[in-house]
């Protein structure tokens, strides 16, 4: 679709299916809950999709301004969602919003959902089988923007040289800690696997790169960016691991329920996107004639203010990403098209050869008659 909107076929997705227990008392509720939420990624133009919905016409969709961040509270690392919960997280969202009572789609945006290691069965426990919709981005770029997000934690230094030796240290978490480093979502899995992936993190940023407590690796779990894996201003190469995201989404939620998109698609032909969207997920009103309207600025840039990432670390990082980009393309059904990792620079030249010294010249014959 010209929009980049597409669903992954269930054949795969459906293995990984295990649903969860809905909070029942919720049906009874009488609070309005969202037609769809965009649940990612971070970075993926998110901000754009709010500012654009709402700039449509009122009746046509409602976004909530700002993000909710309800499901990825870390109290629900371990306790399941209340009916209570719901009505909260139903106020919650229409204090965020100034819809007309006919507003074809209400919808919230929190891009740390797909992160987060519980919000999606937190969000089926909620939302019964709510209508998901995730902007992937090419993880690399996606990387650098969330590495200019909010203050620099982790005192790399907010330059090129800062965010490759993020990378460095993201990519030796991940590879050598692979048994605990991927999340589950499942919470009683997740509280002993996180447990492991700390003692190994920790000991492995210690030793390999001195740093004795790194926020990557475990965090204080008050602050809403810490969560059992790790604080997530730390974990920008991780967030980009989306077959893994994928494979936890798809733990809860069914492929049809979860729409996503390519968000560099969005990024060119944003109104085509939007009422690809909106087709999705209000099906009852398919004949509403949608006029989205599409700003000429785009939302919130990060990259655009700082210098080009180095192309070692471009380099380091599609190499990385290239085998999981490859395990996502097969579960999700389709090519990406992102660009793959730029070819290494051509080998040094030998050192010159030093020339030959050449022969020393005979010495002249010693004259007869001297001594
Ligand atoms: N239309 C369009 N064209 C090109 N790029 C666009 C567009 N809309 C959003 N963006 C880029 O998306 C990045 C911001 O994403 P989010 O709004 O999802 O960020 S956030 O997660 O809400 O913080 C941010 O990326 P960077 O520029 O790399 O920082 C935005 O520039």
């Amino acid at each position: 679709s010209p929009g980049g909107t597409f669903l992954a076929p269930s054949n795969q997705t459906s293995q990984l299916y295990v649903g969860c227990s809905r909070t029942t008392i919720a049906h009874h509720l009488h609070v309005r809950l969202p037609d769809f939420v965009v649940i990612g990624v971070q970075k993926g133009g998110t901000t754009s999709v709010i500012q654009d919905l709402n700039a449509a016409q009122p009746q046509v969709a409602c976004m909530a301004w700002g993000e909710l961040h309800f499901f990825d509270r870390n109290e629900f690392s371990n306790i399941s969602i209340t009916a209570h919960d719901v009505e909260a997280y139903a106020q919650r969202l229409s204090s965020k919003t100034r819809c007309q009572q006919s507003t074809v789609a209400l919808a919230e945006k929190t891009p740390a959902y797909y992160y987060s290691p519980h919000a999606p069965l937190r969000l089926c426990e909620a939302l019964g089988s709510p209508r998901l919709v995730i902007f992937l981005r090419d993880p690399t770029s996606r990387a650098y923007s969330s590495f200019y997000e909010g203050g620099d934690v982790t005192h790399l230094g907010r330059n090129a040289n800062g965010f490759h030796r993020l990378v460095e240290i993201e990519v030796a978490i991940i590879r050598g800690c692979p048994d605990s480093a991927q999340p589950s979502g499942d919470p009683a899995i997740d509280h002993e696997r996180s447990a492991h992936f700390r003692e190994c993190c920790s000991a492995l940023v210690g030793s390999s790169f001195g740093q004795g407590s790194w926020l990557g690796c475990s965090c204080d779990l008050s602050d809403f960016h810490c969560s059992i894996y790790g604080d997530k201003r730390a974990a920008q190469v991780r967030m980009g691991l989306y077959i893994w995201h994928l494979r936890r989404i798809y733990r809860y939620h069914r492929a049809s329920n979860v729409l996503l998109v390519r968000a560099e698609d969005f990024f060119v032909h944003g109104a085509d996107t939007l009422k690809e969207m909106l087709a999705w997920a209000t099906p009852n009103r398919a004949n509403t004639i949608y006029h989205v309207q599409i700003p000429t600025e785009h939302a919130g840039s990060k990259t655009t203010l700082h210098e080009h990432m180095l192309p070692v670390t471009e380099r380091l990082l599609r190499e990385f990403y290239a085998p999981f980009n490859a395990d996502l393309e097969e579960l999700v059904g389709r090519k990406m098209h992102w660009p793959v990792p730029p070819p290494a620079p051509p080998p040094a030249p030998p050192p010159p050869v030093p020339p030959a010294t050449p022969p020393l010249a005979p010495l002249p014959p010693v004259p007869k008659g001297h001594s």
